[in-house]
């Protein structure tokens, strides 16, 4: 098999003592759409984070394509990601916001205008960000992480906010990607919507792995994807 695009192990954080994310390994790799599923707290939001090298282990390793984010040599040509609570000045349009990230990666200014089309954003493009709907800002965000042509696309709840049209837009596109040799690792909370978009779900709580199981699998065992999620966490739980 092929290097993981994305590789946690023993990836462990701690706050104030207390483990968000305890000794938790998986390996990503490209073609893979995986959910990342998991109760509220569970530790989703804080592995992603570590995995952009936004926050530092308490022990353990999160790589991508082999090395810490932070060694990438070009980063945002390797990773694309859209975190939760994506920041955007409400008075730049959607064009000049995706423009000054393009500016500031040292991308070519060619790729504003493809990345806008390729989220299908470019009717709205010069309208100011304030003016957006949720699921408009989610799919900005989205241009923003396509810019330098990732391989690998991190996504924290990217459902929420999108209309249905916006929902089955998304699940046709990262397919397209995957099926490009792309990575997508994406946490959500919709399951019936995860159950139609990936290949493979790792589900956690309390910080550690409870389950590695491709859809494939858990068709074969008969159950929805739904009741193999309840039946894991609240296995856990009682
Ligand atoms: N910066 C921080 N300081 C202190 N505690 C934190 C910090 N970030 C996360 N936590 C704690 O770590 C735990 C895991 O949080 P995290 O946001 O990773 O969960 P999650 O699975 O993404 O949850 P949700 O589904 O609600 O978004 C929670 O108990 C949270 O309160």
């Amino acid at each position: 098999m092929s290097a993981p695009v994305a590789e946690v192990e023993g990836l462990t954080k701690s706050f104030g003592g207390v483990p968000a994310v305890d000794h938790l390994s998986f390996a990503l790799h490209g073609g893979e759409i995986a959910g990342f599923l998991g109760p509220n707290g569970a530790g989703k939001s804080t592995t992603l984070r570590l995995l952009l090298g936004l926050a530092a282990p308490t022990s353990g390793t999160a790589r991508v394509f082999g090395r810490r984010y932070a060694d990438l040599d070009e980063p945002t040509r390797s990773v694309g990601a859209v975190l939760e609570f994506a920041d955007f000045h409400p008075n730049r349009t959607g064009r000049n916001h995706v423009r000054v990230l393009a500016l500031s990666s040292g991308i070519d200014e060619h790729r504003v205008a493809e990345v806008l089309e390729l989220v299908d954003l470019s009717a709205v493009a010069d309208r100011k960000v304030g003016g957006y709907s949720l699921g408009m800002r989610q799919r900005l965000g989205l241009a923003t992480a396509l810019l330098g042509d990732p391989k690998l696309l991190i996504l924290d709840e990217p459902i929420n906010g999108l209309d249905p049209a916006g929902v089955h837009w998304l699940r046709a596109f990262l397919r397209r990607f995957a099926d490009g040799g792309g990575a997508v690792l994406v946490s959500s909370h919709v399951l019936a919507e995860v159950e139609q978009s990936v290949d493979r779900v790792l589900i956690i709580n309390q910080g550690r792995l409870l389950a590695d199981q491709s859809m494939t699998e858990i068709a074969r065992d008969g159950g929805s994807l739904e009741q193999t999620y309840l039946a894991i966490t609240q296995a856990v739980a009682l």
